[in-house]
């Protein structure tokens, strides 16, 4: 089963231009990295594909699941860029709402949530307040709310942003450990960071896919004599032009 979308036009208000314009997209299977300077429509793309937002023209489905469908929204998690920290609300309790949410019952959300959190190494805070948490910690909290209710599809914007070094470990090691039936996209301003464990890498600017490919066809773009190490900010660099 693939995530696609296809023609899909969506400006923020009638007025505005279309930030994706008869735009279409299918998610590879495995791990996807998301790249594109500010504002090339990263999070808009995730929020659509997440059926967060409608697109005014165009479909996205999940094989053969509208995005309409209760059983797509179960079956695919976004995890938005900023993550609000809901008042009153520990850890536990906003990850086991989230999976709520999703449909699963309570015990089993409130279970799951346990789970989650001891993914992303936050099981000591499970009964804190969200509001008391750090920004990567809250980070963390979204990441687990992402993968509570057992997903087929992450769409996870900006997840590593603010996590410390240890952590974007752990959080790489979950990404690996993910079973070959979950297909993740994540965007990241981070090029290196994901550049040895992605499968694939779509790179988009204004509104536009200028590259969607295996990491090894993504890293071919970097000019010849490029160091091992920077082959990721190379291609990067090749593909967009200097204004960007
Ligand atoms: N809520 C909004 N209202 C109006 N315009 C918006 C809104 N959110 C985003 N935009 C505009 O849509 C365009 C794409 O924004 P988007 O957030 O999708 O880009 P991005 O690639 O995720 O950027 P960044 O890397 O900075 O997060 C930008 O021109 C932005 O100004």
């Amino acid at each position: 089963m693939t995530l696609e979308l296809t023609s899909c036009t969506y400006a923020y208000s009638r007025r505005k231009q279309a930030v994706l314009d008869d735009f279409s997209y299918r998610l590879p299977a495995g791990l996807t990295v998301l790249l594109g300077p500010n504002g090339a429509g990263k999070s808009t793309l995730l929020k659509i594909a997440a059926s967060v937002v409608r697109p005014k023209r165009g479909s996205v489905t999940f094989g053969d699941l509208p995005s309409t469908a209760k059983p797509f929204r179960q079956a695919v998690a976004w995890m938005p860029q900023n993550i609000t920290a809901m008042p009153g609300l520990t850890a536990r309790e906003h990850v086991a709402y989230v999976g709520w949410l999703k449909g699963m019952n309570r015990s089993d959300a409130w279970r799951a949530a346990r789970r989650a959190l001891a993914r992303v190494e936050l099981s000591d805070q499970a009964d804190t307040r969200t509001t008391s948490l750090s920004g990567g910690q809250l980070r963390r909290v979204g990441v687990a709310a992402a993968l509570v209710h057992e997903a087929r599809v992450l769409l996870l914007d900006e997840p590593t942003a603010g996590m410390d070094p240890r952590q974007r470990r752990v959080f790489r090691d979950l990404l690996r450990n993910l079973t070959d039936d979950v297909s993740v996209l994540m965007s990241t301003h981070d090029v290196a960071d994901l550049a040895e464990e992605a499968d694939h890498v779509s790179v988009l600017s204004r509104g536009r896919v200028l590259h969607s490919g295996t990491a090894d066809t993504f890293l071919a773009h970097a000019p010849a004599g490029t160091a091992p190490g920077r082959l990721a900010e190379g291609a990067y660099s090749a593909l967009l032009p200097l204004q960007e």
